[in-house]
């Protein structure tokens, strides 16, 4: 099996993890289409890090023995590489088509009407043409944000195993066979419509350039522009142009062409030195850059008075791929789990079946890296360089998803005076979220939390030695095994759960259930709360949808609270509260003993 699923495409790793900005939860704090589109904004965020810190990229596995005859008998004559260096040139000077990758968490920022706290107004913003995703869902679970409202039963899911939910056949109908309809021939877009977006789209330029709301609703409305312009087959041919995007940024990387390439304002490289530095054909690197000045990632300057060779520079998307920047270490982790995997998927489902991977190993990352009884985080663990990228990107993600703000925290503070143990973080790395809910609710003593992560996670995190923590109790673990902390008052789990399928996430409730000692005890899960799709009448938007298949890579999925709900059941828990955030489609559900 691991030889037929083996492909060399280096330490796979994934994305997950934030926290922080805060938005308190109110009562009203519904999950509406526009919540859910809030969590594309996570993702995302152009934070940047100490340009010294330099990020290993990772490495593909050696070139393949045929794909070595290949380079040893090519001829790369000098003639070759100035025709095609011509071919690029007048290639550029033609119209291209602009890279269509579907990502703006502008949009849905727009569409929440949230003014964005954590983008520091100096963060560059990709130019990129996108793709909306923006779309209304109905979730009909709009509950007061605090009591889990009883929608679970055998009328609105059904229970497959422990806790698969799949879509009732009448639900499948629920709006979306009146909505779709595939056109045969190029769609005439309504002229209304388009009218009105170009006018939007007008409306909003025209307003003051620092006006951070009125760039975003001229994106969201282009867009859509764009979209309803296209004729299907187009549509499709901008993928291919990704895909090409995609691995040129990849090789750029590899080649440490981005760091390279002065990052100054005005600063420049001839291709042709460029392409010594980085020891390549110029007629090589020309056809490799014309894919990313193309798609605007980096930009061509021609000859001119005064500039003796055509160069390249950076644009603000370029700066964010050079190392160490956390966009950077991003990049590494889709091309790993999605792109990568991508080329495996079709075998590993044949060679599994066609079903949600059930355990904690044989997960499509684990077979792609050659080690298919491994788990995401063991193989992470082999690799010091791939732990500290995984670090870098989860920073970067980590920003714009809630800790604190969610959860409505008075009954623990009420409950915690006098315990021994108040809060236990499972799985909580080196203390972050911690270290938050200690500064936001002095209430909360140090001495009452422990921290517990794998034995080398928590050697790690104690060298730290942050004083905000001091007090704190560090316990190695391994939460697929009976918890080392009974009877505390919160058992919390932060962006867990979803990296594992079902039968392994009741595997791990279980554990904690095990350990819970009174019926004060609770279980607070802090993810992403998906709708059920049972109950929406569209589809999700491209970026939750995304985020979830991209988490399948690993054996994980992001969930509704039905899903939670059957996982708890599963483990002998019941769901006692949900706390959703206004913002984000973030929620803490709290999970007590049966
Ligand atoms: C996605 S991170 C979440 C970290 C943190 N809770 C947060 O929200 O930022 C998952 C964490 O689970 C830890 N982990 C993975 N497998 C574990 C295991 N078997 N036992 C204990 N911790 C584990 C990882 O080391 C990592 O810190």
């Amino acid at each position: 099996m691991a030889a037929h699923l083996m492909s060399n495409y280096g330490t796979p790793a994934l994305m997950n993890g934030h926290h922080s900005v805060t938005c308190s939860a109110s009562a009203d704090a519904l999950e509406k289409p526009e919540v859910i589109q809030g969590v594309a904004n996570t993702y995302l965020m152009n934070n940047t890090t100490n340009e010294n810190e330099l990020m290993r990229t990772f490495e593909p596995g050696p070139v393949p023995e045929c794909m070595q005859i290949g380079i040893r008998v090519a001829d790369n004559t000098r003639t070759q590489q100035a025709n095609l260096h011509k071919d690029a040139v007048r290639l550029r000077k033609q119209p291209t088509a602009v890279s269509e990758v579907g990502m703006t968490c502008e949009a849905y920022e727009q569409r929440l009407g949230s003014t964005h706290v954590d983008t520091p107004s100096s963060e560059p913003r990709t130019p990129q043409a996108t793709r909306t995703m923006a779309s209304d869902m109905k979730d009909h679970h709009q509950g007061n944000g605090k009591e889990f409202n009883g929608i679970l039963g055998p009328n609105t899911w059904e229970s497959v195993g422990s806790a698969t939910r799949t879509l009732k056949a009448a639900s499948r109908s629920n709006g979306t066979s009146a909505r779709t309809s595939y056109p045969s021939a190029t769609p005439i877009p309504d002229q209304e419509r388009l009218l009105d977006l170009t006018a939007e789209i007008a409306h909003n330029i025209s307003q003051s350039p620092g006006d951070d709301s009125s760039r975003v609703k001229a994106v969201t409305a282009a867009l859509e522009l764009a979209t309803a312009l296209r004729p299907p087959g187009d549509i499709i041919m901008g993928w291919f142009a990704n895909m090409s995007v995609i691995s040129a940024v990849r090789l750029f990387m590899h080649w440490g062409a981005f760091s390279i390439i002065p990052p100054g304002k005005g600063e420049s490289i001839p291709y042709a030195e460029l392409a010594e530095r980085i020891n390549a054909d110029e007629g090589l690197l020309v056809r490799v850059a014309a894919m990313l000045t193309s798609s605007h990632v980096l930009l061509h300057l021609p000859t001119s008075p005064t500039r003796p060779a055509p160069s390249l520079t950076h644009t603000p998307t370029s700066l964010l791929l050079r190392p160490g920047q956390p966009m950077s270490a991003m990049f590494s982790l889709m091309y790993n789990n999605v792109a990568a995997v991508s080329t495996i998927l079709p075998s590993y489902f044949d060679a599994y079946g066609r079903t949600e991977p059930r355990g904690r190993g044989h997960i499509p990352t684990s077979c792609l890296a050659g080690c298919p009884e491994e788990d995401f985080f063991s193989l992470l663990k082999r690799d010091e360089n791939a732990l500290r990228d995984f670090g870098l990107a989860m920073r970067m993600t980590s920003k714009r998803v809630p800790v604190t703000g969610v959860y409505d925290m008075s009954r623990v503070l009420r409950a915690a005076a006098g315990r021994e143990t108040v809060w236990v973080d499972i799985g909580g790395g080196d203390g972050h979220t911690v270290k938050e809910f200690l500064t936001v609710y002095p209430g909360l003593k140090p001495e009452q939390c422990v921290v517990q992560d794998l034995e080398e996670v928590v050697t790690a995190a104690r060298k730290q030695s942050d004083e905000a923590l001091k007090g704190v109790k560090w316990v190695g673990m391994n939460f697929f095994e009976e918890s080392p902390v009974t009877g505390a008052l919160v058992y919390y789990l932060r962006h867990i759960l979803r990296d594992y399928s079902d039968p392994v996430s009741v595997t791990i409730l279980r554990n904690i259930a095990c350990a819970m000692t009174d019926q004060d005890s609770r279980v607070l899960i802090s993810e992403q709360l998906n709708p059920d799709m049972a109950n929406i009448a569209e589809p999700l938007p491209l970026y939750a949808a995304f985020k979830d298949f991209s988490m399948l890579s690993i054996g994980g999925k992001e969930r509704s609270l039905e899903q939670f709900a059957a996982l708890a059941d599963a483990a002998g828990l019941r769901v006692s509260g949900v706390y959703r955030h206004v913002v984000t489609a973030h929620a803490v559900v709290e999970l007590a003993l049966k």
